[in-house]
């Protein structure tokens, strides 16, 4: 095996968090097809092979607009379940071991889906994958950022008899325009219910929006922080708390944030003392789920042992994990790195 190939292998047999992921984002055109059938909604393209053609976007936004309109056929807690079961048992192949995952309840609320429904499948499939695939998880309900804050208040109003089941609040879809201050008052009520805090910022959204993701929001962790490496400041400050940054990287290919993956900052990110991490996000729509993630960077960006070794830990650390459980991961993580040389 030459050296780039057992980077690659261990890159693949390592335990793996995944921090990062939209649970409406892991929604196969397969099994956007059946679901449809099943709940006989009509679906705006004819075939899995027409709606795979589609998944050409020049932005963000390109995709949300899929995005919204794939998830749309989601109606039972019976479709919430198989779709989150679908998610960990492929996960499972790519030996992730824990998982924090979003979902969208103001994406489905709007259609008359109850949060009920969703959360109940959603968490009942994360139970089944903990029992029967050893996978933990935590479970983090995101606010919709191009809606007011007023709809972020009534999200978490219909979420409060469900908090047990819930552990972290995010902010997600379309971020330019919609800068976190515009959810200071319902991210306040989430922290002071005891809720962690992460939000999307600096995926195409200013260092402005990831400044005050740390300062008017007080976020626990960043989802994506690109574009922090703008500014030298919000570099040291981010270092100085600590927080981790959940990187996506074939996400940021297909959406263009990056124009090549050779480019793509979360080298830089490690070499400046950032704790990055690598996430898929949305894999149905982005081409690849974790191991897809982590070949393509040992393939194109010349990986060294060390960023993966950094790469693996930094998702245990930054995971909402008790301390001790992370410490498990991370030594099995050392141990295996230190049998292969
Ligand atoms: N990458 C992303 N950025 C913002 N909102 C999202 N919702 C699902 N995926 C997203
Ligand atoms: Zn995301």
């Amino acid at each position: 095996m030459t050296s780039s190939e057992a980077l690659l292998d261990l890159a693949m047999k390592m335990p793996k968090a995944e921090l990062h992921l939209h649970i409406e984002g892991t929604f196969e055109p397969e099994q956007m097809f059946a679901i449809a059938q099943r709940n006989q909604v009509a679906l705006k393209y004819d075939s899995v092979e027409a709606l795979k053609t589609a998944y050409q976007f020049e932005n963000l936004q390109d995709f949300l607009d899929l995005y919204y309109q794939g998830m749309s056929v989601l109606l039972k807690e019976q479709d919430f379940y198989d779709l989150t079961m679908a998610y960990l048992k492929r996960v499972h192949e790519d030996n992730v071991v824990h998982v924090e995952i979003f979902f969208d309840p103001q994406g489905h609320l709007s259609r008359g889906v109850s949060f009920e429904t969703q959360i109940k499948g959603i968490h009942g499939a994360l139970k089944d994958a903990e029992r029967d695939f050893g996978i933990s998880f935590k479970l983090i309900m995101s606010f919709l950022r191009h809606l007011d804050e007023v709809s972020a208040f009534e999200t978490l109003a219909l979420a409060k008899p469900y908090l047990e089941m819930i552990d972290g609040v995010g902010l997600d879809s379309s971020e330019v325009g919609h800068p976190p201050v515009k959810f200071e008052n319902v991210f306040r009520e989430c922290k002071a219910l005891g809720l962690l805090i992460t939000a999307h910022a600096g995926e195409e959204g200013p260092p402005e929006y990831v400044w005050q993701a740390l300062d008017v929001i007080g976020v626990d962790r960043i989802d994506h922080g690109n574009r922090a490496l703008e500014d030298e400041d919000l570099i040291a400050t981010i270092k100085h708390k600590g927080l981790t940054l959940t990187v996506c990287p074939l996400s940021n290919l297909k959406l263009c944030v990056v124009d090549t993956l050779e480019e793509h900052p979360i080298r830089s990110m490690l070499r400046l003392g950032l704790n990055a991490t690598v996430n898929s996000d949305d894999p149905a729509y982005f081409g690849g789920y974790m191991n897809d993630n982590y070949a393509a960077l040992v393939q194109e960006t010349q990986l060294t042992k060390e960023e993966l070794y950094r790469l693996a830990c930094n998702a245990f650390e930054g995971s909402w994990l008790d301390a001790s459980i992370k410490k498990k991961h991370i030594k099995t993580i050392t141990d295996l790195f230190q049998n292969v040389v």
